[in-house]
């Protein structure tokens, strides 16, 4: 992993959506793997800006959704799919057949978890996976445990991540959410790690120590070897 310091949110945001069109510009029909978040917020918009120049920039680019709450339903304006749609797949107009989504209003989780997973191993592996950092060091919903989970998932979400938005925490199972697994983050050709937003201070200091531990799963992409992992300096 490539630790790269940047100023700040925009310095962060600019330097990681460079890298991106790099990429596409070499490969336009790359797979990518978005997260939503406040973390990848600037970027997309760095993306934006970029298509209004070149439409073409990202005519054949693919998307997959990394994750999605279990709890509110996908019309919710605070889902993933919501985030998505006015951040990434609206403003650069990636059509739907070009765009890989899930839910999670489904009886039967494991079949919608093994189509997903099969899209990613027939399609995949990913050219781009974006992370964020969770403030418990969890990566898309890989939360610390015991053991992480290889393929796409349905996660139990840690009390943290219900707490960074207020709305999860209504209904009557434990909060979950359905998730890429570490699998398919650790096989993606390049990852895009963005260290960013209140409270990652600790997480950061955990990654930093080196040791690769289940307690706190941002510490495994020291074992993959593309890594660009973005921290701004105003937030560490
Ligand atoms: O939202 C997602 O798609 C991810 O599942 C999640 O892992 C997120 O990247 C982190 O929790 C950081 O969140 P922020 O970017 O909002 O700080």
């Amino acid at each position: 992993m490539e630790i790269i310091p940047v100023k700040n949110y925009a310095d962060l945001s600019e330097k990681a959506s460079a890298s991106i069109i790099q990429s596409v510009k070499e490969k336009p029909d790359l797979l990518f793997c978005a997260a939503t978040g406040g973390s990848p917020t600037g970027m997309y918009a760095q993306m934006h800006q970029a298509h209004a120049a070149d439409p073409s920039l990202f005519s054949a680019m693919r998307t997959i959704k990394m994750d999605e709450w279990g709890i509110i339903p996908s019309e919710h304006p605070d889902s993933c799919e919501s985030y998505l749609k006015k951040h990434l797949l609206g403003p650069l107009e990636i059509s739907e057949d070009r765009y890989v989504s899930f839910d999670t209003h489904v009886k039967d989780f494991q079949a919608e978890c093994d189509r997903v997973q099969g899209y990613i191993e027939q399609e995949g592996p990913m050219d781009i996976c974006i992370l964020g950092l969770g403030k418990n060091g969890h990566i898309a919903f890989n939360e610390p445990g015991e053991y992480l989970q290889a393929p796409f998932h349905k996660a139990i979400l840690a009390e943290s991540t219900i707490q960074h938005d207020p709305a999860l925490s209504q209904g009557a199972e434990p909060a979950f959410g359905l998730c890429v697994g570490m699998e398919g983050i650790l096989q993606a050709k390049k990852i895009i790690f963005l260290i960013t937003g209140k409270g990652k201070q600790d997480a950061y200091k955990t990654i930093m120590e080196k040791k690769i531990t289940t307690s706190c799963p941002a510490t495994f992409l020291w074992m993959h070897p593309n890594v660009e992992c973005y921290v701004d300096q105003e937030a560490i």
